[in-house]
């Protein structure tokens, strides 16, 4: 996703700011310009752009740079939260509650990937235990029933549609009708897509939503959409009550500021974005953690930092050494979660700042129930092989195993699967680690003061390198860290060889 340069050209900005001797108006105001143009290129919206460049000139105070405060992070914290207030609405969207009807339907143009969105919103809420059912009242697209049949039954999940009905008003009443009496809980609506935005498409959604009055209408837009996203989702809040949006395609080289905007067109958040055709590349949405990654602050930049933080000094070697082998194993993720049972309540807070950690296992809020879910994923663990918790071999886990881990823990078979797939999910992000190389202890600050930017560069992994904005971001960056303040690189790895 091009939307990765924009962190780096936003650091280079920052970073050419803070080299100057006296920050004055002029110097914050030629860094913002340069903030301004990365936006722009990565296709936010011009408005959303000027007054976010307000705003921080009306935040940040010049005497404070004046007197020596960290700079950069002072206006890079100014740019954070301007960046997570134009993605954050303010107030979450509607949330069905599992076992209780609800009525969703989903919005947006043809070939924004509303359709597969559609199935892997429902897969997504199958897996987790609720009783999802699709209804196609797309009667626009030929082939769009076929996708949507085939698309749920390979994930099992009912449909409703009809080859001979053309009214996409009635097939979605009689879908929803029939769904309620056979008391599925996520009722999921997908309408018709044009290729462009008309006045038939809005008026056959209004009448659909009219008709069914859904409590949650989504608005689905592909990533690439680019500047013309402000208008287009402006549009369809104007013509229904588009309460949620759903970006697809994050994975392409779309520039994905586009995208960006469509929240403050519609007010209503991003719940989760799509990151491939396959159903399970879905990911919920969080705001903070989002643009910590898109400015470099977080998550892969700063994930030594972290687990020097968060994993207990005696475990850190061991954890480093297997991340950098690529294997991320199921007895790794058991002392990961009894580090956090440990912390208590802080310890989630803590383990919300590592990459996989924070959204899909602990949401915000929920506290009580992650505890719980993990204890239980850790129950079903106690009943598991040192071979199958020492594999890195996901077929290892076949049937008769998942069986006998569900009797030995008194648990289903479907929650088994469903820690399998979240260590799955832990473990594919976490794999992106393989290849680092760890300093040993006493060696972290003579490699810094040795190394130049383009050694350091081969010794990191290549995602953090694209994270910190390629050899560019790593060259400032080293010579930033290179200062006091900021411990010299081994700030960048932690507190390893203190
Ligand atoms: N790479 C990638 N492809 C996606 C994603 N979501 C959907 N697609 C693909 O985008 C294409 C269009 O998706 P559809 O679901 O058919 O689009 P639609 O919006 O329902 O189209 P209409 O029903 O005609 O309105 C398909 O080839 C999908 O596989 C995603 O997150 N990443």
């Amino acid at each position: 996703m091009v939307l990765a340069q924009l962190g780096g050209s936003i650091a280079r900005a920052l970073q050419q700011m803070s080299n100057a001797t006296i920050i004055d108006e002029k110097v914050l105001s030629e860094c913002l310009n340069e903030i301004s143009r990365a936006l722009l290129q990565s296709d936010v919206q011009f408005k959303l752009v000027r007054d976010m460049q307000a705003n921080i000139k009306r935040i940040v105070n010049l005497d404070d740079l004046a007197a020596g405060h960290n700079k950069r992070r002072i206006i890079q914290q100014a740019v954070f939260n301007e960046l997570c207030k134009m993605l954050d609405p303010g107030k979450p969207s509607f949330t069905p509650k599992k076992g209780k009807t609800s009525v969703v339907m989903f919005v947006g143009l043809q070939g924004s990937g509303k359709t597969t969105t559609c199935t892997k919103y429902a897969y997504y809420h199958q897996k987790k235990g609720w009783k999802p059912a699709l209804v196609c009242a797309d009667t626009f697209r030929a082939g769009a029933f076929d996708q949507l049949k085939q698309n749920a039954t390979k994930t099992k999940i009912p449909y409703y549609g009809s080859y001979m009905e053309s009214d996409p008003v009635k097939i979605a009443v009689e879908g929803v009708e029939t769904f309620k009496k056979e008391n599925r809980d996520l009722i999921i609506v997908d309408t018709s897509g044009r290729h462009k935005q008309e006045a038939a498409l809005f008026e056959e959604m209004r009448q659909v939503s009219e008709a069914t009055k859904p409590d949650l209408i989504i608005f689905v837009m592909d990533s690439s959409i680019g500047q013309a996203a402000f208008d287009q989702a402006q549009a369809f809040k104007q013509s229904v009550a588009v309460g949620a949006v759903i970006i697809t395609k994050m994975d392409g080289h779309a520039k994905g500021g586009g995208a960006l905007s469509a929240v403050a067109a519609t007010k209503s958040p991003v719940i989760f974005i799509g990151t491939g055709e396959h159903m399970e590349e879905f990911e919920v949405f969080d705001v903070k953690p989002f643009v910590s990654r898109l400015l470099g602050m977080g998550d892969w930049s700063g994930f030594m930092d972290k687990i020097h933080e968060v994993v207990p000094t005696d475990q850190q070697p061991e954890l480093l050494q297997k991340l950098s082998e690529g294997s991320f194993t199921l007895r790794l993720m058991y002392e990961q979660f009894q580090n956090i049972l440990k912390m208590g309540p802080i310890g989630q807070v803590v383990f919300s700042m590592l990459p996989g950690f924070s959204a899909e296992l602990m949401p915000k809020g929920h506290e009580k129930e992650s505890q719980a879910k993990i204890k239980r994923y850790m129950t079903m663990m106690d009943s598991m092989t040192n071979a199958e918790l020492d594999s890195t071999n996901p077929k290892l886990m076949n049937e008769s195993r998942i069986m006998r881990i569900a009797r030995g823990s008194g648990r289903s078979v479907r929650d088994v699967t469903e820690m399998l797939e979240e260590y799955k999910r832990l473990a594919k992000i976490w794999s992106k680690m393989k290849g680092l190389k760890i300093p040993k202890k006493g060696e972290m600050s003579a490699l810094s003061r040795n190394m130049n930017a383009q050694q350091m560069s081969k010794v990191l992994p290549p995602q953090m390198l694209k994270q910190i904005g390629g050899m560019g971001g790593l060259q400032s960056l080293m010579k930033q860290m290179g200062s006091k303040d900021m411990g010299g690189m081994g700030g960048m790895f932690g507190r390893g060889d203190k």
